[in-house]
Formats: structure tokens, C-alpha cells, sequence
């Protein structure tokens, strides 16, 4: 039997993020990946899109969500379970909300780490209402037995459970409320494949484009109160890495420099000058990205480099390293994977100013 009782700590609607350098850097916090304040969890709440039409860039998920949801709607039935995957900041749980919202439906915030025993999961779902949306972020790191009570849920919105042990156990089957299950996972290739197949719907989202984050970078500006240009914006976009989380938290430092420096409005200088004071290069690249081009580049001499010693050759954690870092370094085609590790590739070289080595 499980211990049917929500505890208020399996609900939680706060992104998290590690950025184990970042600490005690001579550098400060990273933006990339620093540890959100409070503050930076205010401002990302007022600065998230409610609705679909909020919502800036990713045209196609955006399309396919309107037909999704509206023949849902005309059916009388509840939208099939949806997966969003993607590196962090691109949106994920912001597009939880937006479904959610388009539905008119009540979202339950939980994340796989904190729901430890199939009791919790259990104690979950019975609580949901009819037509509710749970959403469940970094759905990659259930455990496999919660996993396994998610399936029949998920499939015939039933809950076995077995009760009494040995020879005289039974198996009795409790159906739940029919609900909406939105997964989010920034690891989608470590999602086992029966929990990936109970998805009817999977996006994958990708990074966005300058034009879409320059308009999300107005958005924002808007909402925060400060004025800045088309070309300001489009400055603070081309360094954001592709990522909105990252323009909206580099607006917020441009702002404060501008304030200070600048009379409180931000002009394509001022916001170049506050981007180069904050170290944010050219391709959006921080210190601790350079520092990982360099070590693969002038350490190593280009040589392949397996992840836990370029990892510890930088002092970060080998999965921010996978999880953060590397996506938009191998986007950008700065770093290769091999069989034999990672590699600076000659771009990287370039931007670093050095000569590749001959091959
Ligand atoms: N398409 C968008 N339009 C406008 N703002 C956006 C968009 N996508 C994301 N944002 C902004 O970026 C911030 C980060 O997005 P969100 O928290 O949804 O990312 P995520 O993919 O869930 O990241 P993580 O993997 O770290 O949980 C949000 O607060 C929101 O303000
Ligand atoms: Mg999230």
C-alpha cells in the first residue's frame, strides 16, 4: 500500500539549474548557467508567455498545438500526452503553462526527481480533476518503478495496485480521472522507450533564431519598462546563445548598465559596451566557454579529450558539461564528439585566434 498523502513538496514550479564553477568564479555568476536568485525566478515568471500568442518563434510546434488542442476541444476529449524536449531555456516550461492555459485547464507542477515512490505518483493522480494538465519536468529522471505506475495511467487512466504480500497478493485495478500528461526533458535519448511510445505527441525544440529572440527581447522590455531598440535588441539576441532565458537575462544586465551608465536607455552602443563588460563575445560565448575551447585547443593541441578530464581540466561537473555547455558549443561547430572524445574543431581555432594544428 502506499502513503496516500501529497506532501507539498512533490509540487514545485521553479526551474532549477546548477552551474558549479560559476560559485566563488573570479567571473561572478555565469549567465549562462549561474544559479538563479529569487529575483531571476520573479522576473522570469512575469516575463513567461501565458499564451500561445505570447509565445515568439517555434512556428511549427506552435501550428501543430492550435490543431492539436482545438480538435481535442471539438471532440470533448482531453489532448493526448505531450513530450517537449530540448536543451534548458528554450521554453519548455513555458509551453507547459501555454497548453495548459489554451485548454482552460488547472496544470499540476511536479518534476521526476521529487516524486521517489510509486506512492507519491500514486497519491498524484488521485488528486488529479478531470481535464487537468500534469506536468512533469526532467520526466527522464523518474525511477523505473514510479515509471512503471505512470504507464497503465497514462494508457487506460487506471492505477494498479497491489495489495497484501506474497501467495495471497492481488492486484486491484482504480481508475483515475482521464488527464493530460506533459512531459519536459532536456535528455530525451535517456528516456526509457515505453515511457517515450505512451506520448502521443513529441516535440523537440530547437534554438532560436536572432529575429525571433530580438522580438522576444522587446517583449520583454516592454513588460519590464525599458526602452530599447530594434537594433539593441537584435545585439542582445546574436549573443544569446539561441536561447530566450539568456536574452531576457541579458536585457536585464544591459538594463542595469544602461541605468548606471547611460541614462536608462538603451542604445546599440551602450548595449555592445555592456555586453563586452559582462564578458558575452561575438557568438554569445562566456568565459567558461572559452575556457573549454581553450583547454581542448591549447592544453590538448586539438587532440580528442574524453568528458570526465575535460571536465575536470575546466572544474565543472561532467553532465552540466554534456547538458549545458556542449549543445550550443557543438551547434555552433565549435567541438566535435568522436569515438575517442571531444574535440576543438578549426572554427574554434579561428575564434580563438590560434592556427589549427596540420591535420
Ligand atoms: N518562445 C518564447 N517566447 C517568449 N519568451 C520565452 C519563450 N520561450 C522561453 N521564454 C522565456 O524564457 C524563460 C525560460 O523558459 P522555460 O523556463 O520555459 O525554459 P525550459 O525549456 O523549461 O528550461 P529548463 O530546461 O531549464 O527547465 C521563460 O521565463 C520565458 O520568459
Ligand atoms: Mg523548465
Amino acid at each position: 500500500m502506499w502513503e496516500a498523502d501529497a506532501s507539498q513538496d512533490l509540487w514545485e514550479d521553479v526551474p532549477r539549474r546548477g552551474g558549479g564553477a560559476a560559485a566563488g568564479s573570479p567571473h561572478g555568476d555565469r549567465f549562462v548557467t549561474g544559479n538563479l536568485t529569487s529575483d531571476d525566478l520573479d522576473v522570469e515568471r512575469s516575463l513567461r508567455p501565458q499564451r500561445l500568442d505570447d509565445y515568439c518563434g517555434q512556428e511549427h510546434i506552435k501550428q501543430s498545438l492550435r490543431i492539436l488542442i482545438e480538435a481535442a476541444q471539438s471532440r470533448g476529449e482531453t489532448l493526448d500526452h505531450v513530450i517537449f524536449s530540448g536543451p534548458p531555456g528554450l521554453g519548455k516550461t513555458t509551453l507547459a503553462t501555454v497548453v495548459a492555459n489554451e485548454l482552460g485547464a488547472q496544470i499540476k507542477t511536479t518534476s521526476g526527481p521529487a516524486i521517489e515512490r510509486t506512492g507519491d505518483l500514486a497519491a498524484i493522480l488521485t488528486n488529479l480533476q478531470p481535464g487537468d494538465v500534469l506536468f512533469i519536468d526532467e520526466i527522464h529522471r523518474l525511477n523505473r518503478s514510479v515509471e512503471e505506475v505512470l504507464y497503465p495511467a497514462m494508457e487506460d487512466f487506471a492505477l494498479d495496485i497491489v495489495i497484501g504480500k506474497g501467495p495471497a497478493a492481488r492486484s486491484i485495478r482504480l481508475e483515475i480521472p482521464h488527464f493530460t500528461l506533459v512531459g519536459a526533458t532536456t535528455r530525451s535519448g535517456m528516456l526509457t522507450g515505453p515511457l517515450r511510445d505512451r506520448f502521443g505527441i513529441s516535440f523537440r525544440l530547437d534554438y532560436y533564431s536572432v529575429e525571433d529572440l530580438a522580438q522576444i527581447v522587446l517583449r520583454s522590455a516592454a513588460i519590464l519598462g525599458v526602452s530599447v531598440d530594434y537594433d539593441s535588441a537584435a545585439e542582445i539576441a546574436s549573443r544569446s546563445r539561441g536561447t530566450p532565458r539568456l536574452a531576457n537575462r541579458l536585457l536585464k544586465r544591459v538594463r542595469d548598465y544602461a541605468q548606471v551608465r547611460g541614462g536608462g536607455s538603451v542604445d546599440v552602443d551602450i548595449a555592445r559596451e555592456a555586453l563586452e563588460f559582462f564578458e558575452i563575445d561575438e557568438l554569445g560565448l562566456d568565459w567558461m566557454d572559452i575556457r573549454i575551447l581553450e583547454t581542448l585547443a591549447r592544453t590538448f593541441h586539438g587532440r580528442a579529450v574524453g568528458l570526465s578530464t575535460l571536465a575536470s581540466a575546466v572544474g565543472e561537473d561532467p553532465s552540466t558539461l554534456e547538458d549545458v555547455y556542449e549543445p550550443y558549443l557543438l551547434q555552433r561547430g565549435l567541438m566535435v564528439r568522436t569515438p575517442q572524445g571531444r574535440m576543438a574543431t578549426p572554427a574554434a581555432f579561428e575564434h580563438l585566434g590560434m592556427q589549427p594544428p596540420r591535420a
